[in-house]
């Protein structure tokens, strides 16, 4: 063993150690905690009847006083014992310019040895560990609150330490990045995304860290790390702005239950609490006072895929683009101006003038219109009661009540939706005829748009950072909805290859068209799949920009048979192989529900788990599913049945086969009977 390695080791012993000490300085202070605060209620027990209201207040402070510096205590000693298994990932020596050599030892959490106040670790996301990221040896500087520091890095390494064990070591290489970065991508995936702090890559860290941002899109290939970066992201942000966010403030809009299962365990394991997740119809129901019943994005999705008739394609292309928004937007417009009337009111003896109705409805242009109405009759109360220099009856109080909104065409929201149609022209494009009938999915948001504008909302004011993965799949009028019911900063997230309803696809472009202020980040590298795997997809759908990382493995496989039934037979014997090859997840990727069903009933066996609309959970093992519920899950295999032409014809269906594809983290294999789909002949 080299000098270096021995004193790594020994040093290793010694944090290790530092370790051990604090914890059990914690248990102390945990028990001491307890102790008292069992003290405490015992006391107020006993001494309750003498106690006043005030007494019982600070009474109550006190306890959770205790309680919270309790529960910290206990998140700290958290911490501190999965450091105990890995304390830190990397080490710089940086020379700040007049200084002498500060090692910096990088790990997941900080731990300041407590006698002497010296950072033993730091965070991976202080200030200082940025360098890690953005430098090799040399020259190098990173910013911190009070300015910009600037040094040298003298010497850089990288550390694998599991289990209190350290595993590896590498020294300043310049390219110790790509070498541990291989090593973290050969292996079998999870159940569960990862973090990936010990492997960060420069662009991807810059986006990590960007501050500024008040909208932040994300435009990724298949792979490239933008949900891990994303959540990374909200780890940083949560530790920069400790003081004002905290994880409960953060909301993370995720496409399905078992998308967000897969991802919950990324900010826990970077010490963050959960984070509040919905689905896009879930905050869709709630928008809609759980009042009206609407086909979901799922079952838009399987129409589009059985045959849709050309009338159903062209409503939702239609509204999925910017134009139908800019069309509401002038509607609206068009109800501000020609829909309040203006009519004699009389009051009494009374004649309340039509320009002061009229110019009372426009000052107050800014209250949402169907909200103005109230206020509006306010301002004529008082100026009848003015007119007449005694109070109101409460008989007169109503009619002014009652009169006001009758001056307006329409009261309700859905009423505006169908007339918006008319005013168009294109009554044709709404098949909704009364509220109890189930509204098409491509209605939901611009009814919901509707209501914001006319009734205004403000039941997600609370939120300070939303996140928005699969950006692709939301069309800009729900982005507009995000615009108008989230003031705070964004992150969205997403990739136009990987559409599951190309007819209504978002690409970064369309976002920047909502939200003008946005900075785009494109990234190209892709992590996931081998670099096989990747010029496979590529041939479904090609994107000249994209940069596999050089990692190999056996060329997808194309297999053709006779029958279905040979197919699954084979399938079934694919799945024995990969039973015994010491992967982790195989992924049977259909394009239907329907498909998956059927290959569910020929393979079911222990181990075997159907993925659908409903689950919530994501196993390791082997699943069969859909394209669309596959988005943004990884498996070490995957398998796609019936690649035939009869299944993959359309463009629905080609998006379908390409996110299904680039699921596929090492190994790949497509099975069909009769005709190979044209996507993949050329
Ligand atoms: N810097 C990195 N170090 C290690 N692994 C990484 C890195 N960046 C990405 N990965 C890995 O690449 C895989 C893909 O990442 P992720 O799912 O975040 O990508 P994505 O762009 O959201 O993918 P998609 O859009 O295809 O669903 C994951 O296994 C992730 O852990």
């Amino acid at each position: 063993m080299n000098a270096t390695l021995q004193e790594e080791k020994e040093y290793l012993e010694e944090i290790k150690e530092k370790l051990t000490l604090a914890i059990r300085r914690i248990d102390g202070s945990v028990k001491q905690y307890s102790d008292e605060l069992r003290e405490k209620k015992e006391y107020i027990h006993e001494h309750q009847s003498g106690m006043d209201e005030a007494d019982m207040v600070a009474a109550d402070q006190s306890i959770n006083r205790m309680a919270f510096t309790g529960e910290a205590a206990v998140g700290r000693k958290r911490k501190l014992l999965k450091l105990g298994q890995s304390p830190y990932f990397g080490r710089l020596d940086f020379v700040p310019q007049g200084q002498p050599v500060l090692p910096v030892y990088i790990g997941m959490y900080s731990f300041i040895e407590e006698r002497t106040r010296q950072s033993l670790i730091y965070d991976w996301r202080a200030p200082i560990s940025s360098m890690f990221y953005d430098f090799e040896p040399g020259p190098a500087a990173f910013t911190t609150p009070s300015g910009e520091m600037r040094g040298t890095i003298e010497r850089k390494r990288q550390y694998k330490i599991r289990d209190g064990r350290l595993e590896f070591m590498l020294e300043n290489d310049v390219n110790i990045h790509d070498d541990v970065l291989q090593r973290e991508l050969a292996k079998s995936s999870d159940d569960k995304l990862k973090t990936i702090v010990a492997t960060i890559q420069r662009d991807q860290n810059a986006v990590i860290r960007n501050d500024t941002a008040s909208v932040m899109v994300i435009q990724g290939v298949a792979g490239s790390g933008k949900t891990s970066i994303a959540l990374h992201r909200i780890a940083f942000l949560l530790y920069r702005y400790r003081e004002s966010i905290a994880a409960k403030d953060v909301l993370i809009i995720s496409p399905n239950k078992v998308f967000a299962d897969y991802i919950s365990n990324v900010l826990p394991e970077l010490g963050e609490e959960h984070i509040p997740e919905l689905g896009m119809e879930e905050l869709a129901a709630d928008l809609l006072d759980h009042q009206q019943p609407f086909q979901t994005f799922f079952e838009q999705v399987a129409a589009l895929l059985e045959n849709p008739s050309p009338a159903f394609v062209e409503r939702i292309r239609f509204k999925s683009s910017f134009e139908f928004l800019g069309q509401l937007n002038q509607y609206l417009l068009h109800v501000e101006n020609h829909y309040f009337t203006v009519r004699e009111l009389r009051v009494g003896s009374t004649v309340v003038p039509l320009p002061f109705l009229l110019a009372k409805f426009r000052t107050l242009h800014r209250v949402p219109l169907l909200k103005r109405f109230a206020l509006v009759a306010e301002e004529v109360r008082a100026y009848v009661r003015d007119a007449t220099r005694r109070k109101l009856t409460n008989q007169e109080k109503a009619t002014i009540g009652e009169a006001i909104p009758r001056m307006f065409r329409f009261h309700h929201v859905p009423d505006l939706y169908r007339d918006f149609y008319r005013w168009l022209g294109k009554p044709e494009l709404l098949k909704w005829d009364h509220q109890g009938q189930r509204l098409e999915y491509a209605d939901v948001f611009p009814l919901i748009y509707l209501r914001l504008r006319l009734e205004g909302l403000t039941a997600y004011d609370h939120v300070k950072h939303l996140l928005v993965d699969e950006m692709q799949d939301y069309t800009p009028v729900q982005y507009a909805v995000l615009a108008r019911l989230f003031a705070c900063r964004k992150t969205i997230l997403g990739d136009v290859s990987q559409t599951v309803n190309p007819y209504s696809a978002s690409s970064a472009e369309t976002i920047e068209r909502v939200f003008p202020q946005a900075e785009v980040v494109k990234l190209y590298r892709s992590y996931r799949s081998t670099v096989e795997i990747t010029a496979f997809a590529q041939r479904i759908t090609p994107n000249p920009n994209i940069l596999p990382l050089e990692r190999h493995g056996p060329a997808p496989v194309l297999a053709r048979f006779g029958s279905q039934a040979e197919e699954l037979q084979a399938i079934q014997g694919l799945v024995s192989t990969f039973r015994s090859s010491g992967n982790h997840s195989l992924g049977i990727i259909c394009k239907t529900q329907r498909q998956a069903t059927a290959a569910y009933q020929a393979l079911e066996g222990p181990g075997v788990q159907l993925l659908t609309e409903e689950s919530t959970t994501f196993q390791e093992g082997v699943i069969i599913t859909t394209a669309h519920l596959a988005k943004g899950l990884e498996f070490d295999e995957v398998i796609v049945p019936f690649a035939s032409a009869r299944t993959y014809h359309t463009e629905v269906d080609k998006s379908m086969l390409y996110v299904a594809c680039t699921r596929a983290m090492h190994q790949l294999t497509l099975t069909y009977s009769t005709e190979l789909t044209s996507f993949l002949t050329a």
